[in-house]
């Protein structure tokens, strides 16, 4: 029976090399360079947005009451939580929510939201749903990695406050629902179709690779 395993390990190089990036990396050791993160910090706060619109998007595509309050639950949990922190911790890097109002997009996140609405607007919910998995599933998978690395001393690093947002009890538990939910819908589908979604997964992970890279270019 397909599993979301079957998606990552269908691209098992592009998930680690997203998972295991060097911004990664230089984030858990605590040397990334501030730009390369205030860069990414403000980029974020777009693509946050524009993931809002997709699970906006998946209410839309629901058919069943219990996926509307599930689509309609994530997007308050980016809107009033995930954004919210997101806003904060950006005025301690220095930003403000003004600054952030008048940001140029780049094309790495350009690229990578507008690809994830597409897969949405042209499939069925499961496809935007595997395309948004990356991002929530990711983040989880590299939060925890990242507590794993010897190297990472969190007291003394100045990215602890991120590792935590990451970590957190909410962020873990909004993963796991992900996960169960994708487990369950994948157990039912075709070889043909676990290939296409395997080919939207691949996609989505290849720009979050993109998008670390837009943060580590900045330096
Ligand atoms: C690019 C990106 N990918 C994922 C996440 C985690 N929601 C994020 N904040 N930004």
């Amino acid at each position: 029976m397909p599993s979301f395993n079957d998606l990552s390990s269908a691209c098992a190089e592009e998930w680690r090399d997203y998972l295991e990036h060097d911004f990664v990396r230089q984030l858990g050791e605590g040397r990334l360079p501030e730009e390369s993160f205030r860069h990414y910090l403000q980029q974020d706060y777009l693509f946050l947005i524009h993931f809002a619109r997709a699970w906006a998007l998946a209410a839309y595509k629901s058919r069943t009451l219990a996926e509307l309050r599930q689509a309609t639950a994530s997007l308050d949990t980016i809107l009033n939580t995930e954004l919210d922190l997101h806003i904060g911790y950006c005025s301690e890097w220095g930003i403000s929510e003004d600054d952030l109002s008048e940001l140029p997009e780049s094309r790495a996140t350009l690229a990578y939201t507008r690809y994830v609405l597409d897969c949405g607007q042209r499939g069925d919910l499961l496809d935007l749903h595997v395309a948004l998995a990356p991002c929530l599933i990711g983040y989880g998978e590299i939060a925890e990695w990242l507590l794993d690395q010897d190297t990472t001393e969190i007291e003394n690093n100045p990215y602890a406050d991120w590792i935590a947002m990451y970590s957190s009890d909410d962020f873990k538990e909004a993963v796991e629902a992900e996960r169960e939910w994708l487990d369950a819908r994948l157990s039912e589908v075709s070889e043909r179709r676990l290939g296409e979604l395997v080919d939207v997964f691949r996609d989505a992970t290849r720009l979050e690779i993109d998008f670390w890279q837009m943060g580590l270019d900045r330096a």
